[in-house]
């Protein structure tokens, strides 16, 4: 029988701020000038000595007192911070929930040790593992757990994969059903309690173990504050599927749980490295600035409203999207050093901090089915990329050996490998185009919303004009106009920047395929270019699909909306669970996952949803307009019918 999904509920929850304070090293120059005050505040002295009493009262001093969720002081380890910043979320990801851990800040304030640790003082990815298998351990219900793992690095915007030994470079995909994931990414498998599977790993201890050569694999340099600099931004991903045997049989809870080791946030310049490092440098802040505007933009977004998130704009933020947004309960661990001379990144750390406490993000049940339509259609993208794709590279080095130990074929050789980057360069050339051209749809859509509340906004301010009713309610629903008007012009503008960079991509497009196609023209090899060719219509064929996908998704998103507005309709009548089961029936629907009556659903999410009582416009408008209408938020998934 096909079926559709109840709604699920939605619980809101801000972004936790833990800040971690290493110790002053003993090589390490200059004085401690941080203070943690009652696990809670943490306060920064002026590095300044030379400033005596009266510039300090006369409010010169450089001293500053930020406060956050957790502080921790050179002397806690990492247990402590695990257990008291993350510990009562691990078990939330065992009942479907998304889980975000990152550590920030600058280089060599401790990161990668909060992150990962040592042997005595294991870190947060460690001690989760732990938690997430023996909490499977202790289960007691007859589910069946299939545990995932995957561990990758953005290093200069590339993804690679650490669990492999020489990872090519991997691409992303949007997937409406898993969200943003890595194309030919590996997994390691641990199915409980029966063991399947193409990777086995019978524990936590097995996955520590690949965790460690992960690591040993990181993109590292010697810089002036750390010997052992991580240069990219590592991401462990935990997935835990979990599937009932009694009730539901055919429902999967899907948990995911990441954690996060970033790269220093330190300016390039400060680190005073040149060349390569510059460049690490600079593409190590594109995906940070990227983050600090997404983070930006999100703390704005619960005073404003519907300010558009600019995730598209980097590797880090597509990969934390659902993180820092969505779908997930997010804590973003800081990491600061106590030493004087590093005042300013400190503070600098702080304040990013601060302003990540405003985040506030989404937080529901991943549930989904075993078996569905479109992850198929993923899965066979991802074996053309990762099979067929990585066969013919393979022939293609095997073939660029062959002639390059002929010396008489050497410029020919030469001319091959340029044709490879180029070919290289069409792909990544066409992945930023699907990106930019679904980054304008999103803008739009956010946009189309603006307008709409503007339009509802003119209606109410029109109405009690007339009527002259409170002129303070106008005056708050004026205000509140403005604002929307100032998004408006916002996105706007974002939109024309990403219209001109389609442009532009489309411009950068056309001269390589032109240099391609010249290039073949004068190249004599036929073997090569026969396999060339075929290398180049796959790829084409797996670009093809994959603005496929991203249209197929434009469609879920709007079939969603759909259904979302059903649920609505049904829900304004005034129907119960029973009613509206009956009425299903009749169609030959079933309804899943039904836990709560659609009365007590609409009292749970009182944020989102409205009865006849009027409700409030923005987070934090203040304002009441809306009259008389129902709104709730669910998931769908599609079935097999
Ligand atoms: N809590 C701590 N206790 C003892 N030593 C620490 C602690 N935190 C960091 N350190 C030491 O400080 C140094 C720098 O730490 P780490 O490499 O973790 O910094 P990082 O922020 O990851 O730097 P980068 O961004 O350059 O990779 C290391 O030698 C590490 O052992």
């Amino acid at each position: 029988m096909p079926s559709i999904r109840a709604p699920g509920a939605k619980k809101s929850t801000t972004l936790t701020v833990a800040v971690k304070c290493r110790p002053l090293r003993h090589k390490e120059r200059g004085r401690d000038i941080v203070q943690v005050i009652e696990s809670k505040e943490v306060l920064i002295l002026d590095p300044d000595l030379s400033k005596d009493y009266l510039d300090r009262i006369r409010n010169r001093t450089k001293e500053k007192k930020y406060c956050f969720d957790h502080a921790f002081g050179p002397d806690s380890t990492n247990l402590e911070v695990y257990t008291k910043s993350i510990s009562s979320i691990i078990p939330e990801v065992v009942q479907g929930l998304n889980v975000t851990v990152f550590a920030y800040g600058s280089t060599g304030s401790g990161k990668t040790y909060t992150m990962v640790g040592t042997k005595d003082d294991p870190g947060l990815m460690v001690l989760s593992l732990h938690t997430v298998f023996d909490l499977i351990k202790m289960d007691k219900r007859a589910d069946e757990f299939e545990v995932t793992c995957s561990y990758l690095e953005v290093y200069n915007e590339i993804i690679y994969d650490l669990l492999e030994k020489s990872s090519g470079h991997l691409e992303l995909r949007e997937d409406p059903e898993e969200g943003i994931t890595v194309a030919g990414l590996r997994c390691i498998k641990k199915q409980m309690p029966t063991i399947l599977g193409l990777l086995q790993v019978h524990s936590a201890g097995k996955i520590l173990e690949l965790l460690n050569m992960g690591n040993s694999r990181r993109k590292t340099e010697s810089t002036e504050v750390n010997a052992t600099s991580s240069r990219s931004h590592a991401v462990l991903e935990i997935s835990v599927k979990r599937k009932g045997r009694n009730k539901y049989p055919n429902q999967v809870l899907h948990g995911k749980l990441a954690l996060v080791d970033l790269a220093g946030s330190e300016r390039a310049t400060e680190t005073n490295n040149a060349g390569q490092k510059l460049r690490d440098g600079a593409n190590i802040n594109r995906s940070l600035l990227a983050l600090a505007n997404c983070i930006n933009a999100l703390g704005k977004q619960q005073k404003k409203g519907l300010a558009y998130v600019p995730y598209r704009n980097s590797k880090l933020t597509r990969i934390l999207k659902d993180g820092l947004s969505g779908n997930s309960q997010t804590v973003m661990i800081a990491t600061i050093s106590p030493a004087d001379i590093q005042y300013h990144h400190t503070v600098n750390t702080l304040k990013y901090a601060d302003r990540a406490k405003e985040i506030k993000t989404h937080v529901q049940r991943n549930v989904g089915v075993v078996d569905t339509h479109v992850s198929d259609y993923q899965r066979m993208i991802d074996s053309l990329q990762v099979t067929e794709v990585c066969q013919l590279k393979k022939k293609l080095a095997e073939k660029e050996s062959e002639l390059s130990s002929k010396p008489a074929e050497k410029a020919a050789d030469d001319e091959l490998s340029w044709l490879n980057i180029i070919s290289h360069e069409i792909s990544e050339n066409v992945q930023e185009r699907i990106n930019l051209q679904k980054a304008m749809s999103e803008l739009e859509e956010t946009n189309l919303n603006n307008r709409s509340e503007l339009q509802r906004l003119d209606d109410i301010i029109s109405r009690h004009q007339a009527v002259e009713l409170d002129g303070a309610i106008v005056k708050d629903l004026i205000a509140r106009r403005l604002v929307i008007l100032d998004n408006i012009r916002e996105n706007d503008e974002a939109g024309i920047n990403y219209q001109k960079e389609i442009e532009a991509n489309e411009k950068q497009r056309g001269q390589l395929q032109g240099m391609i196609d010249e290039a073949v023209s004068r190249n004599g090899n036929k073997t090569y270019l026969r396999i060339l060719s075929q290398y180049r219509l796959l790829g084409m064929a797996n670009s093809e699909l994959q603005l496929e996908v991203a249209m197929r998704d434009q469609v879920i998103r709007h079939q969603r909306e759909g259904l979302k507005n059903l649920w609505n309709l049904l829900m304004g009548q005034g129907l119960d669970e029973k009613q509206i089961s009956h009425l299903a029936v009749k169609q030959g629907l079933r309804i899943e996952g039904w836990t709560m009556t659609p009365l007590a659903l609409v009292e749970k999410q009182s944020s989102s949803l409205t009865s006849s009582r009027p409700t409030s416009v923005g987070p934090s408008s203040g304002i009441e307009y809306l009259e008389g209408t129902k709104t709730c938020d669910f998931t769908i998934s599609i079935f097999k019918g």
